[in-house]
């Protein structure tokens, strides 16, 4: 049996208090999947409780840098993760709780973050979806991308936007 020449995952995860047992179970996951070359944890751990935002967004920088190729976030919602994420240019993130929601993140949008919630989803579907989201791959050269792109654009107006009100203002 020959072996996938595909390229292998580099993930970092991260929670806070309130999806910590979630994060440390998939990250167990992670550590024992083929497809993944390495884990990254940026917390939190054991009863630590930095606030959500400060982990999402040391994860979603791990991925802006290109340290990372994904993230994987999970707080008591999944959804404050994901704002938080979100501030950082060029990540995307989105919480999702079903197997098509995650399936279309990837071939859709591109997402490179995804966010589940402890006090929302059962852990073994939280298991069977981060196991899923590994099995994609956005394809560049579909009719999803122009899509992406645009996301993008408005990215770049935004931060061009940004330094001319900054200047402005100076
Ligand atoms: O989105 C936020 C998360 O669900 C977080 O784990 C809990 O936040 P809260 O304590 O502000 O409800």
């Amino acid at each position: 049996m020959s072996e996938s020449t595909e390229q292998k995952w580099r993930i970092v995860v991260g929670s806070d208090d309130a999806g910590v047992q979630y994060k440390d179970k998939i990250k167990a996951d992670l550590l024992a999947d083929p497809r993944v070359a390495s884990v990254v944890d940026v917390g939190v751990n054991g009863d630590e409780d930095t606030h959500y935002p400060h982990v999402a967004v040391a994860a979603a920088r791990k991925v802006a840098a290109g340290e990372a190729d994904r993230a994987l976030l999970i707080c008591g919602t999944g959804l404050g993760v994901a704002i938080a994420a979100n501030k950082v240019p060029g990540v995307r993130a989105v919480t999702a709780h079903d197997g098509f929601s995650v399936e279309r993140s990837v071939l859709s949008n591109d997402a490179q973050v995804l966010c589940m919630g402890q006090r929302v989803v059962g852990i073994e579907l939280a298991r069977r979806l981060a196991k899923e989201w590994l099995g994609y791959r956005f394809d560049p050269t579909s009719a999803s991308a122009a899509k992406v792109e645009a996301i993008k654009s408005y990215e770049t107006v935004a931060s061009a936007e940004d330094e001319a009100t900054t200047v402005a203002a100076c």
